[in-house]
């Protein structure tokens, strides 16, 4: 059975590098390494300081990304486009890469979210390990639980190594994923809302 995904601001134990160290080393010696051979003497715990830093969201809460706001009485769209995203597909534990553009409409209240805080709260979700486009609705959700914005709109477009280097093998293929919240579903707002996104 499927395991439901873990709840978007759920917080995972401590990571445990002496673990992590211990499961590297032992996969050096499943794929026939010597683990103790000069270059891969250190490897296991530079491969455990990596993990912690790319699983680094899953003890990471997203309204802590988004502290500051401002009460601007804004009402229009407001939209950042091209993160830069690095994530972990959950299947291979290989990455995926490529960009971000997060648009809303702010809420009765007009408040608005510091930029910069935006791509920290797309990062407590890519920093864990993922599929695009659970990545993609948990941004759009947990804007929507914090921010209470009018509408909301996420778009992802991402290359995957697992299928670059490896498997399929189809360098340059591209996932573009979306999640559309309020009254950006509506049909000309959200045309004109991936139109500013897609047309460069
Ligand atoms: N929908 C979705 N699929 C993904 C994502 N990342 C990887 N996958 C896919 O997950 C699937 C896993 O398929 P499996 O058949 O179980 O694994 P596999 O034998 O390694 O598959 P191949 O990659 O086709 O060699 C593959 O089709 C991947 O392309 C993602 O973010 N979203
Ligand atoms: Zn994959």
């Amino acid at each position: 059975m499927t395991k439901p995904a873990r709840p978007a601001n759920s917080t995972a134990g401590a990571f445990d590098h002496e673990r992590v160290e211990a499961a590297v080393r032992e996969l050096l010696v499943a794929i026939g390494e010597d683990p103790e051979r000069e270059g891969l003497a250190e490897t296991p715990q530079r491969v455990a300081r990596a993990y912690a830093e790319m699983f680094s969201g899953l003890r990471e809460d997203p309204a802590q990304a988004l502290t500051t706001t401002f009460e601007l009485g804004h009402d229009e769209m407001i939209l950042v486009k091209d993160i830069e995203i690095t994530s972990t597909c959950e299947h291979h534990l290989v990455p995926f890469y490529g960009h971000a553009h997060i648009g809303y409409v702010p809420g009765n209240d007009g408040r608005i979210a510091g930029l910069s805080k935006l791509a920290r709260l797309v990062d407590v979700f890519a920093k864990r390990p993922q599929v695009q486009e659970r990545l993609t609705t948990q941004v759009a959700d947990s804007l929507v639980d914090l921010m209470k914005p009018t509408g909301v709109i996420v778009v992802i477009e991402a290359e995957h190594l697992c299928m670059t280097m490896r498997g399929v093998r189809k360098p340059g293929s591209k996932t573009v994923t979306s999640a559309v919240r309020g009254q950006l579903r509506d049909p000309a707002t959200r045309s004109e809302a991936m139109s500013l996104i897609i047309g460069r």
